[in-house]
């Protein structure tokens, strides 16, 4: 991972949308293995890490799975870090740390502030309420920024906004799928790349 802003890319499906993803210089790229476009299954995910770097964060992403599948799953296909878009409680991070998986917790602003280390989390996403929509909140109300804490930005990121995203914003890392695809469930070379070069542009 770099020194510089983290730069997370998600719902990676293939080996051309990974082998791009390294080569643009993202540190983390995201498997979905919840229902979504840009599902895959725990095989698939084995064989893609294979072709990642050490130095890139492999990231497994879950919505609401019972925590004996997301271990089964994460063992299987052989990610460093889960990412979980649910209401797990603390025992449920505590369990998943035993496994030595670096935990991601994806959270939107709702009646609630998330705050981070809640839960026992290492990373904190912030995003949009429904996740992998491509839609935007009102990022302003973020309470982090420049806190130091690991928490990314997600939700609705392009690289056309995230330069301002970042600038306004002062996050240590960011999120995107949509942003960087042709059509649902279907990344795009171009815009991978120039989603990082975009990122960093605004740290
Ligand atoms: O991508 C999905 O369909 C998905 C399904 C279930 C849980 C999470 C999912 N995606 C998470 C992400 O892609 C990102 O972490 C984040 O939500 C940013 O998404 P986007 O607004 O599309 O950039």
């Amino acid at each position: 991972m770099s020194n510089s802003l983290f730069v997370k890319i998600c719902g990676l499906k293939t080996e051309r949308d990974v082998d791009t993803a390294v080569e643009a210089g993202a540190d983390a790229i995201g498997f979905v293995f919840s229902h979504s476009p840009r599902r895959v299954d725990a095989a698939t995910a084995a064989r893609l890490c294979r072709r990642v770097p050490e130095n890139v964060l492999t990231v497994g992403v879950f919505r609401e799975e019972p925590l004996r599948d997301v271990r089964a799953v994460a063992t299987e296909a052989g990610i460093r870090a889960v990412q979980l878009h649910g209401p797990e409680d603390r025992g449920y991070y505590a369990d998943l740390a035993t496994g030595g998986w670096t935990l991601i917790r994806a959270a939107a602003f709702g009646d609630t502030e998330p705050r981070f280390g809640e839960l026992g989390e290492d990373m904190l996403l912030l995003d949009a309420p429904v996740p992998g929509s491509g839609v935007a909140w009102d990022w302003t109300r973020g309470p982090l920024a420049d806190s130091g804490e690991k928490w990314l930005l997600a939700g609705g990121l392009s690289p056309d906004n995230v330069r301002d995203a970042v600038a306004a914003t002062r996050p240590w890392g960011v999120d995107v799928s949509s942003g960087v695809e042709q059509s649902r469930g279907v990344k795009d070379p171009a815009l991978i790349t120039a989603f990082v070069k975009a990122a960093r542009a605004g740290a």
